[in-house]
């Protein structure tokens, strides 16, 4: 079945009383060079699937961890094109699925039609674009209907029940829930209503619901994962292998893994 490979990694971890555990890194960020070091060893320590971030000079929901490590990787030349030339290099080393996170401008640089096959072809399970609303994101969903790419929609902490079930209706893969109002970064508290929400998303959608934006600690991998089918982290996992730190990122998900079944 198409779209099948993101949603099927998601819920046979879910179907043996797991949640989903899913880094995020910044392509580029370090060298391109490091991009397959880096999934290579996500995948090793056993996480579900890998969000890879493309730098962006205009990235409108990123918090400071995620935006240093953009300029970073601009910095040293990284293009959407040297990513994919990269990532053809050694995708089929590469089990655990693969998620690309862009905003809209890169891939209409790319070109749409292009880059579908291309993310086909190198197996990409899915595709996350958070400045493409579910009104506009007809084009991209029709170009990737015959593929296995995933289009990955997501869910705010502010949108209405109404909105909710539109894109859920919609969802592919894996509901991103944002877990806080704003952008990215680590954060010691959450809503009060995020238990709530939560909870009504989970009610409604047909896909997994993974929660994402701030979550850092073991202590809130564990709390959020919990209300969710699994847990998305970035500025921590992004942090650690700029400060090569790479023991760290292997107990928070060993240790994560364990918190959340
Ligand atoms: O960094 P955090 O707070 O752990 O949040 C994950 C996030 O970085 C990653 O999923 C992401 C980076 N940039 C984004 C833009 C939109 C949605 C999601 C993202």
């Amino acid at each position: 079945m198409a779209k099948a490979k993101l949603l099927n990694a998601i819920q046979s971890v879910n179907a043996h009383g797991d949640k989903a555990f899913v880094p995020y890194i910044m392509a580029g960020d370090g060298g391109l060079k490091t991009l397959k070091s880096k999934i290579l060893f996500l995948q090793a320590a056993g996480v579900t699937a890998i969000e890879i971030g493309i730098p962006f000079s205009d990235p409108v929901a990123d918090g400071p961890t995620i935006q240093k490590a953009g300029e970073r990787a601009l910095a040293n030349g990284t293009t959407l094109r040297s990513i994919l030339q990269e990532l053809e290099t050694f995708y089929q080393e590469v089990s655990v699925p693969l998620v690309l996170m862009t905003y809209y401008n890169p891939l209409l640089n790319y070109g749409l039609e292009q880059f579908a096959e291309v993310c086909d072809k190198l197996g990409i399970a899915g595709l996350i674009v958070p400045d493409v609303p579910l009104e506009e994101s007809e084009l991209l969903k029709s170009l990737l209907i015959k593929t296995d790419v995933a289009l990955v929609q997501l869910v705010s902490l502010t949108s209405s029940p109404e909105r909710m079930e539109k894109i859920v209706a919609a969802g592919e893969g894996f509901i991103y829930a944002v877990t806080v109002n704003g952008i990215t970064g680590v954060r010691d508290r959450f809503d009060d209503q995020l238990e709530k929400h939560l909870k009504q998303l989970k009610d409604v959608s047909p896909v997994p619901i993974l929660a994402g934006f701030g979550i850092s600690t073991l202590e809130q991998v564990k709390s959020i994962g919990s209300l969710a089918d699994g847990v998305i982290v970035g500025s921590a996992i992004v942090e650690a292998f700029h400060r090569t730190e790479l023991e760290k990122i292997k107990e928070l998900i060993e240790a994560s893994k364990k918190v959340l079944n």
